[in-house]
């Protein structure tokens, strides 16, 4: 609705310029790329009467502001961050929900999220570590032929590095802990469903590798202090 007026009757430019301002005045910060719009002389009165500075934006996606800590957050405080993947074989098996189920659950914050075939030259890198072991090709091929899509988080809260872990089970589902994600669906080491980062080191790689800083969003959980105090 425009913020102007209930029966706003503005021209489509004017109301598209108002429909903006209500995105500016709700809590989510407005894209940087946003820029003035020229209003016609019915629009200009609209303008006058409501005393708001339209602006309208682009379509440029929301970034995040520059951070103050660093990308994978602060080691062994509430800031620590993670980088968790469900593969191919989990998106494919519809466990996505699952994991960003148990990680919310559990009292981590989602400060990133996306969906993507990633190239394999990302995989390569990612998994640079294992180049020359026999399942190198068939692993880069399998997460990066388009067949299915990763979909990349990351997760932010106390221990979630080691906790992330944890929750996805050990590498080989076979060996995975009862009520672990990877024994409770996986079976087989070459579709074990999940990555997560296995040190702060390797968090702060990945998190740059498949977000980068201005992907990643810092923000305020209302219920922190409920979740996260020491007394
Ligand atoms: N023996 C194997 N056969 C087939 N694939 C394997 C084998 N070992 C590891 N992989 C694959 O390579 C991935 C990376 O192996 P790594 O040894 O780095 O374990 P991980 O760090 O627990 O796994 P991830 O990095 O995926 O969380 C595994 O998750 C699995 O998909």
């Amino acid at each position: 609705m425009c913020p102007a007026s209930s029966s706003c009757l503005c021209f489509p430019a004017a109301r598209q310029a108002s429909l903006s301002a209500a995105r500016q005045m709700s809590t989510v910060r407005a894209a940087p790329a946003s820029r003035s719009v020229a209003f016609g002389a019915a629009a200009l009165a609209t303008t006058a009467l409501a005393g708001f500075a339209y602006t309208t934006s682009t379509n440029a996606p929301v970034e995040a502001a520059a951070s103050t800590i660093p990308i994978a957050g602060v080691k062994g405080t509430t800031t620590e961050r993670t980088f968790i993947a469900v593969k191919p074989d989990g998106v494919q098996r519809g466990l996505v929900g699952e994991v960003i189920s148990r990680f919310e659950r559990r009292g981590y914050k989602l400060v990133g999220l996306k969906l993507l075939v990633p190239s394999k030259a990302l995989v390569e890198q990612h998994y640079g570590d294992l180049k020359g072991r026999p399942f190198f090709n068939g692993l880069v091929d399998y997460m990066s032929n388009g067949k299915a899509p990763v979909v990349g988080m990351v997760w932010q809260g106390k221990d979630v590095i080691r906790q992330g872990r944890k929750l996805l089970g050990a590498t080989n589902p076979l060996d995975s802990e009862p009520g672990t994600l990877r024994a409770d669906y996986c079976t087989a080491v070459g579709r074990n469903c999940f990555h997560g980062s296995d040190s702060h080191e390797a968090a702060t790689t990945e998190i740059s590798l498949w977000f980068g800083e201005k992907a990643v969003f810092d923000w305020k959980q209302a219920l922190e202090p409920w979740i996260a105090s020491d007394n």
